[in-house]
């Protein structure tokens, strides 16, 4: 079986979305939410392409040879480095949502505690919290918003098949957390994608200090 030839890159669109890739890893990393080298990130290129982050960098000091082109299979295109070992969640995520254009994958503190302290139950449900409107498509606070915890694998196929389930069950979907690991969150803008994971670093503060608080 022949595959066909790719169509040339375009440069500047790689240039320019690795350039917001590098200024919202900066922005997320000054919040402390990428420690230790954690946290991917990618754009989207066109219908057969994303520029994804090269696996183990410091994510708070990107530049553009920190990131790299893989296909939607998530093998590199034109590059010998190894994209980020969770390139699949993205390609997942490209694929079930036509309409995002950039996600962020982050680790932090409160992500991980969350995650951990909400895995039993499999989900973290906000309710009753203005910032649900920074979500798209939600304009009240009396709508609830369900992030499905996962259980963390190594094996990226296994992680794709519960958000497969999910989303195959008719569920919505903005973001996910996985078990002692992090959160992904999309977005039809680089923009976007920074607001929803800003709000779910604030809602899952609101959520961890009312359990904190409550007798
Ligand atoms: C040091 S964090 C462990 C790997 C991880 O969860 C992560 O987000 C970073 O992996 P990458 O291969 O994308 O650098
Ligand atoms: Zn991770």
């Amino acid at each position: 079986m022949t595959t066909a030839p790719l169509a040339p890159l375009d440069q500047e669109l790689f240039n320019r979305q690795a350039d917001a890739i590098a200024e919202a890893g900066k922005y997320v990393a000054g919040h402390g939410w990428t420690p230790a080298t954690s946290s991917n990130f990618s754009a989207r290129l066109d219908d057969s392409r994303i520029a994804v982050t090269i696996s183990g960098r410091d994510k708070g000091r990107l530049g553009r040879e920190d990131i790299m082109v893989v296909d939607y299979q998530g093998q590199p295109v034109g590059s010998q480095h190894r994209p980020s070992a969770e390139t699949l969640l993205h390609t997942q995520i490209y694929q079930r949502f036509p309409e995002a254009q950039a996600i962020l994958h982050t680790h932090s503190r409160q992500q991980s505690v969350a995650s951990r302290f909400y895995a039993a139950e499999g989900v973290v449900r906000f309710e009753g919290w203005e910032l649900q409107k920074a979500i798209t498509g939600h304009t009240t606070h009396e709508s609830v918003i369900e992030v499905p915890v996962l259980p963390n694998s190594q094996y990226m196929p296994e992680l794709m098949a519960q958000v497969d389930a999910w989303l195959d069950a008719g569920k919505p979907l903005h973001a996910y957390l996985i078990s002692g690991h992090g959160i992904y969150t999309w977005g039809r803008s680089m923009q976007e994608t920074l607001r929803h994971l800003e709000a779910f670093e604030f809602l899952l503060g609101c959520e961890l200090d009312l359990r904190r608080l409550s007798p």
